[in-house]
């Protein structure tokens, strides 16, 4: 039963009731023709595609522009899909509409095409934001933020040529000795001096820096080499090598000629023993030459210094002074508080032990004294010839009328290469020499390295912190070694170790400290140098530049901490080119670094050195009984102390 009616299409002839069949097979032909014709499209806008794809991808290494812009590049892409049509062309945008219709019409061969050349595409434009990341300049767009991924250049540290490229000292001084007549400018009157001394040559260090100092006087105090403000002169050279004569010989010879006694000469020094030891030196050569030299290390009262250093004669001050020999703290005093203290016509400024002086520079030593050099003419003093203002540029005009320079001359075995420390000191042009001449003045990124004495033999003891006091002991007692400069951490340990040795008894020993009176120290300095003293216990108060005659042996009885004071500890033997020992005794944590610090610094080799317990084996008991003692007089010690 036909309950809906249901209308079919019967094309477009109508419903006339012919033949159902012909109108049929009609009606197939015709959608046969509209398949073809299709399919004729469809092929010939296979090819045209595929043919461009080819040309794009062959062209894809070299054609950026694409890259850079992925959404032009695919409606290029979908472009070049539909096959170009004259029609669509000239209609604009009705045009575009029939052209998004035939785009529906691609087959599935095109859109996997499609799909394909999407993802190539997609690749492209990933590969393009990784390149505009890389390197923002070639897409021409600039990345704010600063978040890019730089690989940061490391600076590399550039030492200023002077002190890279120094004027080389021979480290041996046993094969390098220069006759002194064969050094040129050393005067006859001085030539006779050193020889009255037992000197007959000199040393490398001396056959190099004396000639260089006196070139820079040989026209007179006023004016240096070419008429121009002289070089300021640094020198690096080993422990013992002869620094002091070095700068002592030029000086005097500089000022052998003067008129007037004036303080022209300033040297300073970290230590009142060794502006003693100095001025000893100095004296000795200036003697039978008028020269005056004075010493403020606080030997002397401050009144005392101030008599040494200046007359009043009719109202004017008059200096007795050429050559000063100061040591920081007293010096600054004399320049604050003695109005007769002078350093307007200063020549020369020696700084011995100059990187420790540097470091003491929180002192403002140096320019407390640069200002008394530059400071303004008093009225008695106009009628002077000579002006002098504060080192500025070199002009025509700053040399004329000349002017006296103030010439800085610097000298140590553990001369800092650290050019920021060395700017404090205001060099001029300053002139180098040194016997390091190793990795480190070339690489400045390599640490410090400095030339131990040609004559050193250095050792290590592994040993425990008990057995310390029987190892030195030992050393006296049984290996005979005598004299011992022995060094120790603190002022309270070597105080403890004095008592010990001396309680155990057998051994004359004494101590070298803060302790002391300056007085006490010159005294036991003496004595151990006479011989009087088997064992001398010190502080680092005698680690540096103290000169003592026949120290065969130096015992580092607790490890330096700083590779500069174990060479000047060490160096206090084997000086002048003589040999001489030096043993440090190591807890075992301590062994490793220590070595590398010592091995780091340029040293030779450092030998072990194992003393068998059995040795001190037959000390013991003794040892134990003068803990004992020692104990008790620590106690006595302090109850004295508190009364
Ligand atoms: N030409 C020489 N001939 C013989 N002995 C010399 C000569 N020059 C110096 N001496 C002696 O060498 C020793 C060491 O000299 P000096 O104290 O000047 O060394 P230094 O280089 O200043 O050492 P340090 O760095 O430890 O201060 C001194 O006893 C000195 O008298």
């Amino acid at each position: 039963m036909a309950l809906f009616l249901i209308n079919r299409y019967l094309g477009d002839e109508g419903d006339d009731g012919s033949s159902n069949e012909s109108r049929a097979k009609a009606l197939l032909a015709k959608l046969q023709r509209k398949a073809k014709v299709k399919e004729q499209q469809s092929l010939s806008c296979q090819e045209e595609y595929q043919s461009k794809t080819t040309k794009k991808r062959k062209n894809k290494g070299g054609n950026l522009d694409k890259t850079k812009h992925p959404k032009k590049r695919k409606e290029q892409v979908n472009q070049d899909v539909s096959p170009p049509d004259p029609e669509e062309l000239s209609e604009g945008d009705n045009a575009r509409k029939k052209k998004d219709t035939k785009k529906m019409q691609l087959t599935e061969k095109d859109k996997e095409l499609l799909k394909n050349d999407e993802m190539v595409e997609k690749i492209q434009t990933d590969q393009s934001i990784q390149d505009t990341e890389t390197s923002p300049s070639q897409t021409g767009f600039t990345i704010l933020g600063g978040f890019e991924k730089k690989i940061i250049q490391k600076v590399q540290r550039v030492l200023p040529k002077w002190l890279a490229e120094p004027d080389v000292i021979q480290r041996d001084i046993t094969s390098n000795l220069v006759p002194i007549s064969d050094v040129p400018g050393i005067c006859t009157k001085l030539q006779r001096k050193l020889e009255s001394n037992g000197i007959h040559h000199l040393f490398p260090v001396q056959a190099e820096v004396i000639p260089a100092i006196l070139e820079s006087v040989s026209h007179g105090l006023l004016i240096g080499r070419g008429g121009y403000k002289p070089r300021d002169v640094c020198v690096s050279a080993p422990t013992g090598s002869g620094k002091t004569l070095a700068f002592v010989i030029p000086v005097i010879q500089a000022l052998m000629e003067r008129v007037v006694c004036k303080v022209r000469v300033l040297a300073v020094l970290p230590t009142k023993e060794l502006a003693q030891q100095v001025c000893k030196v100095f004296s000795s050569y200036a003697e039978g030459n008028s020269l005056k030299v004075v010493m403020l290390a606080g030997q002397k009262s401050f009144a005392a210094e101030q008599a040494s250093l200046s007359e009043n004669r009719g109202g004017i001050s008059h200096s007795l002074a050429d050559i000063v020999v100061a040591t920081p703290g007293r010096l600054v005093d004399h320049i604050n508080k003695n109005d007769g203290f002078s350093l307007e016509h200063l020549r020369f400024l020696i700084i011995d032990e100059a990187d420790r002086m540097i470091d003491s520079m929180h002192q403002s030593w140096l320019s407390q004294v640069t200002k008394a050099v530059y400071r303004p003419r008093r009225v008695s003093e106009a009628v002077s010839i000579f002006k002098r203002t504060e080192p500025a540029p070199i002009t025509a005009a700053s040399l004329s009328p000349p002017q006296m320079p103030l010439q800085k001359l610097l000298f140590s075995a553990t001369l800092t290469q650290n050019p920021e420390k060395l700017q404090q000191l205001g060099l001029h042009q300053p002139r180098l020499f040194s016997s390091v001449h190793s990795q480190s003045m070339t690489n400045p990124e390599s640490q410090e390295r400095f030339n131990f004495p040609q004559g050193l033999t250095e050792y290590y003891v592994p040993c425990t912190l008990s057995k310390k006091p029987l190892l030195i002991l030992h050393f006296i007692l049984r290996l005979k070694f005598s004299p011992i400069l022995c060094f120790t951490n603190s002022r309270e340990a070597t105080h403890r170790l004095f008592l010990l040795v001396q309680l155990f008894g057998g051994v004359q020993a004494a101590e070298f400290s803060s302790r002391l009176s300056p007085n006490d120290r010159k005294r036991t300095l003496k004595e151990f140098e006479q011989g009087k003293i088997q064992l001398l216990i010190s502080t680092d108060a005698a680690a540096r530049g103290i000169d003592i005659n026949g120290v065969k042996c130096v015992v580092n009885y607790d490890a330096p901490q700083f590779i500069r004071t174990y060479i000047h500890r060490v160096g206090r033997t084997a000086r002048a080119g003589k040999s001489g020992l030096a043993f440090t005794f190591l807890l075992g944590v301590q062994e490793k670094k220590f070595l590398q610090m010592v091995k780091d610094a340029g040293s030779p080799g450092i030998h072990k050195q194992i003393v068998m317990p059995g040795n001190l084996k037959s000390m013991e008991p003794r040892y134990e009984q003068t803990l004992l003692e020692l104990g008790n007089t620590i106690k006595g010690e302090k109850a004295k102390k508190r009364v």
